[in-house]
C-alpha cells in the first residue's frame, strides 16, 4: 500500500534524486524531483506537497548550509504546514538544530540507508496525522462563541462593521479570536463570495515582502520564473487580512501605506500601477498606538487601517464565557475522538473558571482536547493543565543536574523545555515567544501541537 502523500525532493545531485525516487516511489503516491532550487517556490505554489526532502548545500564545495536554510524558510512561508526533512552531507549537529529551530521537522545525514530514509519520512506522516486539526484550519469551521457583555459588544461591532467597506483593525492578545473575527466579518460582508486572503506579516521574509504582496514579473529577479500576481491583487473582489501587522518593519510600512493610499500595486519588475479592490482587515497583538509613540509604527499607516477598531477581550476579563467554551469544546472533541458521556467534574470546572488562561481560547481549546484524549472513567482529565497552573512553570519536570536522566539530553526534550519556558516568559504571546526562539509563528504552533503545550 502506498501512502496517499506527495514527497518533493530538492537536490542538485541527479544521482541522489534518482536513488531517492527509486527508494520512495513504491511507498508514496507521488514523488516529485527538483534539481533547481530557484524553482522551489513555483513548485510549492502549483502543487500540494506533504513532505519536502531538502538539501542543505547547493553550490559546489559549499558546506555552510545557508542555502538550505534560505529555501527552508521560503518553503515554510509558502506552505506553513509542510514537513521539511533536511539532508546534509555535513552532519553537523548545530546546523541541523538551527534548521529545526527554523521549522524543519527532522534531518537525515547523507549518505542514508534506504530503510532509514523511509522510516524518517513515514514518521513525518504519522506526526502530521497526529496533529490533525491544525489551529488555523480549525478556525475555518468553528463558530465565535461568547455571551458575556464584552463578547456581545464585539459581535455587535462585527456585524455593524461587516456591512460597511471600512478598514478594520482587530486587536487583542494572542488566541483571543482575531483571525476568527476576520473570518466572521468577511463571511457577513457583501464580499463573502470573493476570496479571503490572509497574510501573516510576521512570517514574510523582508527580501520577499514586495514580491509577495505586490507581485512580480517574470525575470524580475533570479527566482521569478513566471509572473506572480501578489496577495493584494489576489484579494481583489474579496477581503485582505493582514495578520500580525505590528511586526512590520518601518521600511515596509511605507511601501504598504503607498499601496493602500493609491489602491494600486506596482509589481516588482514593472513600472505600471495596477488597481486592486480589496476590503482591508488588519490584526495585531501589539499596542500600535504605543508603537507610534516609540517611533516603531507609522502614525499615518495606523490612521489608514483603524477606521473601526475592535478589541477582542482576553478570557480572564470575561470569565462568564469560560464554562460555555469548555462545554462546547468538550462536545466538539468528544465527537472528534468518538468519546461519549465525558464530563468535567464540578471541582475541575471551578478551577478552570478561576484560571487566567494566558493563551486565551486557543489554550482552552488545546487543554480540552488533551483532557478528552487523556480521559478515564468518563471524566475529562485536566491534571496536566493544573500541574502547570499550580507550579506556575512550564509543566515539565525540571530535574536538578544530579538527577538528570538520559532523556534530558534528547533534542526533543531540550526543545520542548525551551519552548515551554519561552511561552511562560512571554505570558502566552505566540509572536514574541516565536521571535525569541527564532521560529515563525506557524513553526511554533506546530511544535506546541507536537509537545501538547
Ligand atoms: N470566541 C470564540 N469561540 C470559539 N472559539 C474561539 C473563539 N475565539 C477564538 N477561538 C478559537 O481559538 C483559536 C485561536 O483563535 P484565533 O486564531 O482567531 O486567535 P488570534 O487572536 O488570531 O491569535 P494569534 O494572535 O495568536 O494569531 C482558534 O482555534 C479559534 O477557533
Amino acid at each position: 500500500m502506498k501512502y496517499p502523500a506527495t514527497v518533493l525532493i530538492l537536490d542538485d545531485n541527479l544521482d541522489l534524486l534518482t536513488a531517492a525516487r527509486l527508494c520512495l516511489k513504491p511507498h508514496f503516491q507521488q514523488v516529485l524531483l527538483l534539481s533547481e532550487p530557484a524553482e522551489l517556490l513555483t513548485a510549492l505554489t502549483q502543487q500540494r506537497v506533504d513532505i519536502l526532502l531538502l538539501d542543505m548545500n547547493f553550490q559546489r564545495d559549499a558546506s555552510s548550509g545557508e542555502e538550505g536554510i534560505f529555501y527552508l524558510k521560503q518553503a515554510l512561508n509558502t506552505q506553513p504546514d509542510l514537513k521539511v526533512v533536511m539532508m546534509t552531507a555535513y552532519a553537523e549537529l548545530p546546523l541541523a538544530v538551527r534548521a529545526m529551530q527554523l521549522g524543519a521537522s527532522d534531518f537525515i545525514a547523507k549518505p542514508w540507508q534506504n530503510e532509514q530514509l523511509l522510516r524518517t519520512l513515514q514518521q513525518q506522516l504519522v506526526t502530521k496525522a497526529a496533529s490533525h486539526v491544525p489551529v488555523t484550519a480549525a478556525v475555518d469551521s468553528l463558530p465565535m462563541l461568547g455571551e458575556s457583555p464584552a463578547m456581545q459588544q464585539v459581535q455587535h461591532l462585527i456585524s455593524k462593521a461587516a456591512a460597511t467597506e471600512a478598514n478594520i483593525l482587530l486587536s487583542g492578545e494572542s488566541g483571543t479570536g482575531k483571525a476568527l473575527a476576520a473570518q466572521a466579518i468577511h463571511a457577513a460582508s457583501a464580499r463573502s463570495l470573493g476570496p479571503l486572503i490572509t497574510v501573516d506579516m510576521g512570517a514574510i521574509h523582508s527580501s520577499l515582502f514586495e514580491s509577495e504582496l505586490f507581485g512580480h514579473k517574470k525575470g524580475a529577479f533570479t527566482d521569478a520564473k513566471s509572473d506572480y500576481s501578489g496577495r493584494l491583487m489576489q484579494a481583489s473582489g474579496g477581503t485582505l487580512f493582514l495578520d500580525e501587522l505590528g511586526n512590520l518593519p518601518l521600511a515596509q510600512q511605507a511601501k504598504l501605506l503607498t499601496a493602500l493610499q493609491n489602491r494600486t500595486v506596482v509589481a516588482v519588475g514593472s513600472s505600471q500601477p495596477q488597481p486592486f479592490d480589496a476590503r482591508l482587515i488588519c490584526a495585531t497583538n501589539d499596542n500600535l498606538a504605543q508603537k507610534v509613540q516609540s517611533g516603531e509604527f507609522r502614525q499615518d499607516l495606523l490612521y489608514r487601517i483603524n477606521t473601526i477598531e475592535i478589541t477582542l477581550p482576553p478570557l480572564r476579563q470575561r470569565r462568564e464565557d469560560i464554562s460555555l467554551l469548555l462545554n462546547w469544546y468538550l462536545q466538539h472533541y468528544c465527537e472528534k475522538y468518538q468519546q461519549t458521556g465525558l464530563r468535567i467534574t464540578p471541582g475541575d470546572l471551578k478551577l478552570l473558571c478561576q484560571y487566567d488562561w494566558p493563551g486565551n481560547v486557543r489554550q482552552l481549546a488545546h487543554a480540552v482536547e488533551r483532557a478528552v484524549v487523556l480521559a478515564e472513567g468518563g471524566i475529562a482529565d485536566f491534571s496536566q493543565l493544573f500541574t502547570v497552573a499550580a507550579s506556575n512553570s512550564s509543566g515539565l519536570a525540571y530535574e536538578t543536574a544530579g538527577s538528570a536522566t538520559e532523556q534530558d539530553f534528547t533534542l526533543d526534550y531540550v526543545e520542548q523545555k525551551t519552548i515551554a519556558q519561552a511561552l511562560q516568559y512571554y505570558q502566552g504571546n505566540i509572536s514574541q515567544a516565536a521571535k525569541a526562539l527564532g521560529l515563525t509563528r506557524a513553526a511554533l504552533y506546530r511544535r506546541m501541537e507536537k509537545y501538547q503545550l
